[in-house]
């Protein structure tokens, strides 16, 4: 099955297109120079995004799990829930931190976990973010960011995929091959 036409309502992302960004967002951080200590990823969007960037720059990853409550089929953000607790590999967070996702839509996942990580973790001397797409309307701004969408798309995602497929469904799916 082909890929739909993009336009200014809706971005359609491959594989490919998601793999290609995360390099490039990679590429991008490590040309500016900066060195971090640790990169912390917003799950679940940012769990590839940050599962990549933390083995190129070899460094341990942290997750942080927040939801948002949608509503109008997902593209209206209500509240959203930051879990209490952030797992990461080899000590806390702290020191220089490289905060990641997906992307920052409306922002406001990104200010409530900025407030929620100066509260609970005083020892991060610097954080920095980094997201594959930027939408215009957002109220905050990465530091880093591969795609600036000012028409606000809606970002058809590749593992969006799986949220409409069930178990019984999988056999059939494979045996189709569909979309690589
Ligand atoms: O800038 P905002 O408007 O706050 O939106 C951005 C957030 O929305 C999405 O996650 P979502 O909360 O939908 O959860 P998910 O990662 O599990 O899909 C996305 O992965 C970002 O984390």
């Amino acid at each position: 099955m082909s890929t739909p036409t993009n336009d200014e309502s809706h971005l359609w992302v491959t594989w490919d297109d998601y793999n290609r960004l995360i390099e490039r967002l990679t590429l991008q951080v490590h040309q500016s120079g900066w060195k971090f200590d640790k990169i912390l990823c917003l799950a679940r969007g940012g769990m590839r995004v940050g599962d990549v960037m933390s083995r190129i720059f070899d460094v341990p990853l942290g997750i942080l799990a927040t939801s948002s409550y949608r509503e109008a089929a997902g593209t209206k953000q209500g509240d959203m829930d930051i879990a209490q607790f952030i797992t990461i590999t080899r000590g806390t967070l702290s020191g220089r931190v490289l905060l990641v996702d997906d992307m920052v839509d409306t922002g406001k996942t990104f200010s409530k976990v900025y407030d929620h990580l100066k509260s609970q973790f005083a020892d991060i001397t610097e954080l920095r973010s980094a997201v594959l797409w930027w939408k215009g309307h957002s109220q905050a701004t990465p530091d880093y960011y591969v795609e600036k969408l000012p028409t606000n798309p809606w970002i058809h995602q590749p593992f969006e995929d799986y949220d409409s497929l069930r178990p019984h469904q999988l056999e059939a799916w494979i045996r189709k091959g569909y979309k690589s």
